[in-house]
């Protein structure tokens, strides 16, 4: 049996994001490759060693990586389309492009703000064990004197987070491949078994939103039948098993990894024999777990082990660094680090014979926010804004944020350390807006925007100005590659105290003729971005944000802004996994957004963007939000969306930039981009705009690439 304590995974940014640092070093050639090496080396080591002084029972391995753990598993697979082979790194070259290389699409993982890339399996795809990741992570422990539990991705949620490789044949899916993959597995788990390793957890995330469970029997029928093999624990997490539980329970894998937490009380009986890895801390948020709940839950259970409900990955490592938090905050607080001892903890009371006390039935009634609709419908507010704005045809914006640069940044730390006063801090914002001012008109774009120099992060920032948040100093959280945020803590009533954009985006209008966008993060984008206290109902934290950016709206409106966008990219992210509580979640989220937006006039034109959404599974909501102008991500997946949009009646900008990756497109790569919208959309309704915000690239690469928004928008417009 395992031992009684173990995680599902573990953060591997490194605490002071060693990784980051050393990977953007890495890829700007500033560090050798044995140099970069060297530090994820010494992060694995660190995180074996703190488990093991936090006296966790059961050590992962494999939780690292050097950009993403499905692209890592595609390689492991050699499932590597031939276009990368040649690269000079193909790991490098699908996550972030090469030259003329764009790199594989990259989308949510499931309901959470990480992104993986999707892997691309064709009817050929290789899909046989050909990298040895996982075995030499397992060495590396052992060499320190560490047994562990290598975790990989399970083949169904390899598969069914595949798309099919372009020029598939049509109604083929890498599901199709399950046999294929299983014998690249088998062989993987016979090498583990020669490496000595006792289990091996295989993660199947993707069973709990009802998809694949004929394929999960099918495949852990066989897996488990290897004689040459580890142990198996298949590892369920973001919520409930449902009808893949008596699949699992069914086949011949030892142990199944259960959320307990968002997934509730299974009965014991279900499990069929099996140990129960028990997910009853949660890896999702950042709150104290009742520990006598817990243990009432798993008292209930003959064959347990305790865990956190997922992997630790998406909640910062140690409460401990951040000093400067509200003590009686502090005081209801998990991160990482006391999640895992919360975790050793129970299982020592567990091993005592404690028992616990059931929880105490939690508070629900919802009172939603009604929504004050008093816009007039779309018809009337285009005709009144075209009048306002005289725009030309295909106009051409932007996202609203420009490159953050460094000077910025730390800028900002200087503010923090008192070494840099508020005046001095506030020039360099408004010289930094007068830049890109300057820059946007040289260029030819038609609505600005002020660049949003003065936000760390479009989540973050608005919590800073927000009553009832609380925010990290060094609470990282991984998003994607390199790039991390510090979600914000939602522990009390949201209300605006006083106007947070609106100096910023007046200051930029003064410097114009052009009309200057006003940018906002919408209801559920912020919510979905932190940390949710969960006394109240979602839907009331969203509808108290909802509240607090309307009056931004009133007040930028009443500013005389133009045009005000309210971004929305985590709409989808919120979405319940399981399709039966879709429509009711997003009735709501689509009601907070209409009441957030309702305070504008109807001569002032609302923006919406979106991205990484997998729009298509929401364009109803999208199209429910009613903004007037809706922008999208497209480019990096190859204008996929646009087959879904025809019947989408107003304003519209399907990237044809994608900003994600360092490549700068050509005009005409741009402009066959825009041919494709524009045989979908009527060309009075199409805008010509990046896929997302420009902040994570570089000036060069931004004015390159604009130059060419513009010239391939003007081309058409003469046409
Ligand atoms: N919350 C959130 N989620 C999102 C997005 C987003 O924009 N925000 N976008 C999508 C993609 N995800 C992304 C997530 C993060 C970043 C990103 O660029 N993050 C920055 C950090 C942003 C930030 O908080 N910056 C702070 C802190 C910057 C910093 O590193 N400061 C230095 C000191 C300053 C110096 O000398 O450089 C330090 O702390 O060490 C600031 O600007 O003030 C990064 O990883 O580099 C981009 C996209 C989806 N999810
Ligand atoms: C992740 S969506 C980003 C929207 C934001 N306005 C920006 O341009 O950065
Ligand atoms: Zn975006």
């Amino acid at each position: 049996m395992l031992t009684h304590s173990t995680i599902l995974g573990y953060p591997r940014i490194g605490p002071r994001r060693e990784l980051k640092r050393a990977l953007e070093a890495y890829w700007d050639g500033r560090l050798s490759r044995d140099d970069f090496d060297r530090v994820g080396a010494d992060l694995r080591a660190d995180t074996w060693r703190r488990l093991a002084a936090l006296r966790l029972g059961e050590l992962p391995a494999n939780t690292f990586s050097e950009y993403d753990h499905v692209l890592d598993t595609a390689v492991l697979l050699d499932a590597v389309p031939d276009r990368y082979r040649a690269a000079a790194d193909p790991y490098v070259a699908m996550a972030r492009g090469a030259d003329g290389l764009p790199p594989l699409r990259m989308t949510k993982w499931f309901d959470t703000n990480y992104h993986y890339l999707v892997p691309e399996i064709g009817v050929d795809t290789p899909l046989r064990l050909a990298g040895d990741k996982p075995i030499r992570e397992v060495r590396e422990a052992q060499a320190l004197g560490f047994d562990t539990r290598p975790v990989v991705v399970g083949p169904v949620t390899f598969l069914l987070l595949s798309e099919p490789a372009p020029g598939s044949p049509a109604g083929f899916s890498p599901l199709d491949r399950l046999d294929d993959a299983l014998d690249a597995y088998a062989d993987l788990l016979a090498a583990l078994r020669a490496e000595g390793v006792e289990w091996v957890q295989l993660d199947e995330p993707a069973l709990v939103t009802g998809e694949g469970v004929a394929e999960a029997r099918r495949a852990y029928d066989r897996l488990g039948a290897l004689t040459d093999r580890p142990k198996l624990l298949v590892a369920s997490y973001y919520g409930e098993l449902g009808d893949a539980l008596p699949a699992l329970a069914a086949t011949g894998i030892e142990a199944i990894g259960l959320d307990l937490v968002r997934g509730g009380p299974v009965d014991p009986a279900a499990l069929g024999g099996k140990t129960l890895v028990a997910g009853v801390v949660s890896g999702r948020d950042v709150w104290r777990t009742d520990l006598d709940a817990a243990l009432h839950e798993l008292s209930r259970y003959p064959d347990v082990v305790v865990s956190t409900s997922c992997s630790l990955l998406h909640v910062p490592y140690d409460l401990d660094a951040e000093t400067d938090l509200d003590p009686a905050l502090r005081e209801r607080l998990a991160f990482a680090d006391q999640k895992v001892a919360e975790v050793v903890a129970l299982a020592d009371r567990l091993a005592r014979g404690e028992r616990g006390v059931a929880p105490t039935a939690r508070t629900a009634a919802s009172d939603a926010r009604s929504t004050l609709d008093s816009r007039a419908p779309y018809p009337e507010r285009a005709a009144s804004q075209a009048v306002h704005l005289g725009l030309p045809e295909l106009p051409v914006t932007t996202i609203g944020s420009f490159p953050q640069t460094g000077e910025l940044r730390a800028a900002r730390a200087a503010l923090a350390a008192g070494t840099l006063d508020v005046p001095g801090y506030e020039r360099l914002i408004e010289a930094e807006i007068e830049r890109v001012i300057r820059l946007q008109e040289r260029l030819g774009i038609d609505v600005l925007v002020h660049g949003e120099p003065e936000r760390n992060d479009m989540v973050q920032y608005f919590a800073e100005h927000l009553d009832g948040f609380a925010t990290t100093r060094f609470g990282w959280v991984q998003s994607y590659g390199s790039r991390c945020t510090r979600p914000p803590i939602i522990h009390g009533d949201v209300r605006r105290t006083a106007p947070i954009t609106v100096r910023w985006t007046r200051y930029a209008q003064s410097l114009t003729e052009r009309p200057v966008k006003g940018m906002l993060t919408g209801p559920v984008t912020i919510v979905a971005w932190s940390f949710v206290r969960r006394d109240i109902p979602l839907r009331d934290v969203v509808g108290q944000v909802a509240e607090a950016v309307r009056e931004e709206v009133r007040d930028l409106a009443v500013a005389g802004t133009s045009i005000i966008q309210v971004d929305e990219p985590a709409l989808r992210e919120l979405l319940p996994l399981r399709r039966e509580r879709q429509d009711e979640y997003l009735q709501w989220a689509v009601a907070a957004y209409r009441h957030a937006t309702s305070s504008a006039g109807d001569h002032t034109q609302i923006h919406t963007h979106l991205c990484y959404s997998n729009a298509s599974e929401v364009v109803e909501a999208i199209d429910g939000l009613d903004a007037d102008v809706t922008t999208i991500e497209s480019a990096r997946s190859g204008g996929r969306i646009l087959g879904q949009l025809d019947g989408f009646g107003r304003g519209l900008g399907p990237g044809v930039y994608d900003i994600h990756s360092p490549r700068v497109p050509g005009a005409e790569e741009v402009g066959d981009l825009l041919d494709a919208v524009l045989k979908v959309v009527p060309a009075e309704r199409v805008w010509v705009n990046p896929d997302c915000g420009l902040k994570t690239r570089t000036y060069p690469q931004v004015e390159a690439a604009l130059t060419n928004l513009v010239t391939a928008a003007r081309e058409r417009r003469a046409d």
